[in-house]
């Protein structure tokens, strides 16, 4: 049992930046880990709250903290029929064990070290700020982007697989917020003008239809006051089993 145990969180190594972990006592060999230390991480391995990085930080410019004071459960009344749209912020975390479904399958998350690598960058405003926000009905998620000095391409610019990554992280997430799990099957990006490094836009998609299994969504990014359109995008996203997600 204790062996087991052992073998799980030496997969797990990535997950110690959550837990209180006491000081490592010396070990009898290189590579067990003693039943005592065990034991006083389980509880706070099973307990320890996540960071959600959708929250603001210090790293976080002007901009960026407007749209989040705007969008942050904001009633908007839109078209014709005046149709109200409320604005959910969607909290975001560095790993998938959240979304174990227990059982077998969490203990091969665990060993996955699985995580997200747009939050996996330590500090903070140096790569992918951004938080998002769904409309209640989930036919549109709006995401507030502030791209940090890491993502630089053509310079002075935004790197276009950062742009990608970006696009496919808020389709993906608003495609996961209606049918989780889901991977991308396909993403057509259009770029039509560079993004300036350091600045903030705003990503928004929208779900077009939903076929079977099948998800479309479309996606565009541009500069927050909308006069300047930056990027387009259609994916298409397929939901999965679980087993899809893991026999890969
Ligand atoms: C609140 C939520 C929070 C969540 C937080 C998480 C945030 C994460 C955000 C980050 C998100 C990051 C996300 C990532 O980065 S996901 C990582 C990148 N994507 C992948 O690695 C996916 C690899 N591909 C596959 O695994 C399989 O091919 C999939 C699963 C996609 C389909 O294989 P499967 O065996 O299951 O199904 P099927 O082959 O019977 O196809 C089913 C249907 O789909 C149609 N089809 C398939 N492919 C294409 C295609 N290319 N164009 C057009 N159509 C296509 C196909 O014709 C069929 O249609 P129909 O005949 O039924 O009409």
């Amino acid at each position: 049992m204790a062996r087991n145990l052992a073998r799980i969180l030496r997969g797990c190594g990535s997950l110690v930046p959550f837990m209180k972990t006491p000081a490592r006592p010396p070990r009898s060999s290189s590579s067990s880990i003693p039943v005592r230390t065990l034991v006083e991480m389980l509880p706070s391995l099973f307990s320890s709250k996540p960071r959600d990085f959708s929250l603001p930080n210090s790293s976080w410019g002007e901009e960026m903290m407007r749209l989040y004071e705007h969008y942050n459960g904001h009633t908007e009344t839109e078209g014709e029929e005046n149709q109200e749209r409320k604005w959910n912020r969607l909290p975001s975390y560095n790993r998938s064990l959240k979304y174990a479904a227990g059982g077998v399958y969490l203990s091969k998350l665990i060993q996955s070290k699985a995580r997200l690598f747009t939050r996996n960058i330590r500090d903070p405003g140096a790569a992918f700020e951004y938080v998002l926000f769904i409309d209640k009905e989930k036919e549109k998620c709006v995401c507030i982007f502030q791209a940090g000095h890491l993502l630089e391409g053509p310079p002075g610019h935004v790197h276009g697989g950062a742009i990608a990554t970006m696009i496919d992280t808020v389709t993906g997430t608003h495609a996961s917020a209606i049918s989780a799990p889901v991977l991308t099957a396909n993403l057509n990006i259009d770029y039509r003008s560079p993004i300036p490094l350091g600045s903030t836009v705003l990503i928004e998609s929208t779900l077009e239809k939903t076929e079977g299994r099948k998800l479309f969504i479309s996606c565009k990014v541009t500069s927050t006051d909308g006069s300047k359109r930056h990027t387009d995008a259609t994916a298409l996203f397929v939901s999965v089993s679980i087993g899809h997600l893991l026999k890969g």
